[in-house]
Formats: structure tokens, C-alpha cells, sequence
């Protein structure tokens, strides 16, 4: 005798479900499936008034309740998946938005960095060569407008590693820039008495000196890209400079404290029964200390970093 399994069906405008129960029968593969589920699709768009072309249903066949729906419910269902995939495509058209905004601003910024930064370096070379040994002397003068410029700006670095723009963490961008612009506005800006020491040419040009390569390192990575040379130069540059640099600094501080001393310059009045005040120089000499402690954790931020880009192989590289 032929068994005819169950068979349940349901339909939507496009497509045709059919549920064949094998519960009963015999199946002659090893298959322990229960059911068959078939999805036939309609030659042509439309809502069919049954199954089969005969009027009269088959004994073995039977709506499936499962999934079955009224010919203005299977409209409906259309409607919402319209609905849900034009709400998906906006979503993504935003953070599409959102993504290349902050990429071109990315660029902007680092553009504009690598051009101040460059800017400084080539002029301090080019005066080297011509003015020798008498450039290190008027360095303040010819340089400190962009460098002021480029290090106010740079503090974008540090909202950029908090609010999760670049993946970096805070406190290495909060130390570098912090640091710099302390030396920057405090020891040189304040002091006109330091503006023709020697200490701001080798300050400034240790400085520049790793932007030129990190700045067009940035600007490549904002299209997750990279030229083998330039990766090499920023994450190598940095271990004789840095020390180098945190040394010049240290320079400039020390130089500064018999000034601050002088002209009591920030210092900080005590109140008048104790009748005197608390010298900068004090604050110069626990600077020192955080100095060397900054350097340390930068050192090994930049190490860290180092290895990470190093090791990472599947980039694509020119
Ligand atoms: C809490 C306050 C305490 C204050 C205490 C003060 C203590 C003072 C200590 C002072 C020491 C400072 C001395 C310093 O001034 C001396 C010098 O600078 S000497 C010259 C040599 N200097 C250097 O080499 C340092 C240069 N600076 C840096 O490298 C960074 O500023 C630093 C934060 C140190 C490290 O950078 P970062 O953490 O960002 O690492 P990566 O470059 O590897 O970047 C990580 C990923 O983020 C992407 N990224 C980062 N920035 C950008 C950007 N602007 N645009 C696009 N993408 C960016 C980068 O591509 C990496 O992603 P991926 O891995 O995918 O490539």
C-alpha cells in the first residue's frame, strides 16, 4: 500500500510553503529529519485560492497553521520587511556618514599637523645650514608662532583618544601633550629670559622630528593603509628621541628654576603670618620627577605599540 504523508501548506505572494510529515512513514535513507520543509516560489506574483488545481482538497493535505496567514496579513508582512529594511538602511547610511566624517577629519587635522610640523623642521634645518651656530640662538623668535599653533592644536589628540575617535589610550596623549605644552608655555613662553637659549633649538627640532614621519603615518591609516618605510620610521624615530627630547626638557627646566627663583614669577603667597611665598622652582622640582616618571610610561606605551604593529602582518602595505 502507497503512505502518503501529511502535507501542510501556507503561502505568501511570492512563495509557497509546503511541511511534508514523515512521522508515520518509511524512510529508506538513514535521515532521522521528522519533516521536509519546502519553499517553492511562485512563477508569478499572486495570491492563490488553494493548492491544487482540483477544488477538492486531498485527504493528506492541510494548512499549516504554523505559518499560515490571510491574503491582507501576508501584505501586511511585506509592508514591515520594507519597513525594517529601509530603518537598517538608514541606520547604516548614518554611521556610513558618521564614519567618513570622522575620517576626513582625521585627515584635516593630521594634514595640518604634518604641514606645521614640517614647516618647522625644514626652517630649522635650512637656517642651520646657512646661520650655523647663530640659529640656535633666535630659534624662539622664528619659530615659536607655528609651534605654539601645532601644540594648542595637538590637544585634540587627547579628545580624540576619549572619545574613542583613534584607538589609543588617554594617559600616554595626556602625558605627551601636557608635557609639551608645559615646557612650551611655561618655560619658554613665560621666560623671555630663555627665549635665546640654545636648549629651544634642540627642544623644537627633537619635537619635529618624529611629527614629519608620525603625522603622514596617521594620515595613510585614516584609509587603512600603510608604506612599509613610513611604519618603520615612526615606530623606530622615537627610541633615540624620546629619551633624547625628555633630556632637553629636563635642560630647560633646570635652566629656568634660578629665574623663577629671581622673579618670583608663579610664585604662590603663603598667608601674611607666615609672611613669605612658596617659589615655581618647587613645582619645577617635582616636574622633574613626574618627567622621568612620563617618560617612562610613554617609552613603554610607544614599545608596546611598537611590537603591536610589528607583529601584525595581514595590513595591507605599498
Ligand atoms: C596626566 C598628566 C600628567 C602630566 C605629567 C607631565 C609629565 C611630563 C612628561 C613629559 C614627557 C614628554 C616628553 C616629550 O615631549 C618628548 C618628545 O616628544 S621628544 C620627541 C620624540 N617623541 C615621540 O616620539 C613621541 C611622539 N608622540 C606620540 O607618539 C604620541 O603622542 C603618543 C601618545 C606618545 C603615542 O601615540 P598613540 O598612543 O596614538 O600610538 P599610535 O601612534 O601607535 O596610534 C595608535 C592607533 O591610533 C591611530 N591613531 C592615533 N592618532 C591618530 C590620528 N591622529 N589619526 C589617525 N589615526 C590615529 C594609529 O593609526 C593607531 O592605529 P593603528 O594601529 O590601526 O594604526
Amino acid at each position: 500500500m502507497t503512505l502518503t504523508p501529511l502535507v501542510y501548506w501556507a503561502q505568501r505572494h511570492e512563495e509557497i510553503y509546503l511541511r511534508v510529515e514523515l512521522t508515520d512513514a518509511v524512510v529508506s535513507h538513514k535521515s532521522t529529519q521528522r519533516q521536509v520543509n519546502i519553499t517553492v516560489r511562485k512563477e508569478q506574483r499572486g495570491w492563490w485560492e488553494r493548492l491544487t488545481v482540483q477544488e477538492r482538497k486531498p485527504v493528506f493535505l492541510a494548512p499549516d497553521f504554523n505559518r499560515w496567514l490571510e491574503e491582507s496579513d501576508a501584505e501586511m508582512e511585506i509592508r514591515e520587511k520594507e519597513e525594517k529594511r529601509n530603518r537598517l538602511k538608514a541606520v547604516r547610511h548614518t554611521e556610513e556618514g558618521f564614519v567618513s566624517l570622522k575620517t576626513s577629519f582625521l585627515f584635516v587635522y593630521n594634514l595640518v599637523q604634518f604641514l606645521g610640523f614640517s614647516w618647522i623642521f625644514v626652517n630649522m634645518t635650512v637656517r642651520l645650514f646657512i646661520f650655523g651656530q647663530d640659529s640656535l640662538y633666535d630659534t624662539f623668535h622664528t619659530i615659536s608662532d607655528v609651534m605654539f599653533f601645532c601644540q594648542i592644536l595637538a590637544s585634540v589628540e587627547v579628545l580624540n583618544a576619549a572619545f574613542g575617535f583613534v584607538r589609543t589610550g588617554v594617559i600616554p596623549t595626556l602625558i605627551q601633550v601636557v608635557g609639551r605644552n608645559f615646557v612650551l608655555f611655561i618655560i619658554f613662553g613665560s621666560l623671555e629670559e630663555m627665549h635665546h637659549r640654545p636648549v629651544v633649538f634642540f627642544v623644537f627640532y627633537l619635537w619635529s622630528a618624529i611629527e614629519i614621519f608620525r603625522y603622514p603615518f596617521y594620515m595613510l591609516r585614516c584609509f587603512n593603509t600603510q608604506w612599509k618605510t613610513l611604519t618603520w620610521l615612526r615606530y623606530t624615530v622615537w627610541i633615540p628621541l624620546y629619551p633624547l627630547g625628555v633630556l632637553a626638557e629636563a635642560v630647560a627646566v633646570i635652566q629656568s628654576i634660578p629665574i623663577f627663583d629671581q622673579t618670583k614669577l608663579f610664585s604662590i603667597p603663603l598667608p601674611k603670618a607666615i609672611g613669605t611665598s612658596i617659589s615655581f622652582s618647587h613645582v619645577l622640582h617635582v616636574y622633574l620627577i613626574l618627567m622621568f616618571l612620563g617618560l617612562f610610561i610613554n617609552f613603554r606605551h610607544l614599545y608596546k605599540q611598537r611590537k603591536k604593529q610589528f607583529q601584525t602582518k595581514k595590513r595591507k602595505t605599498h
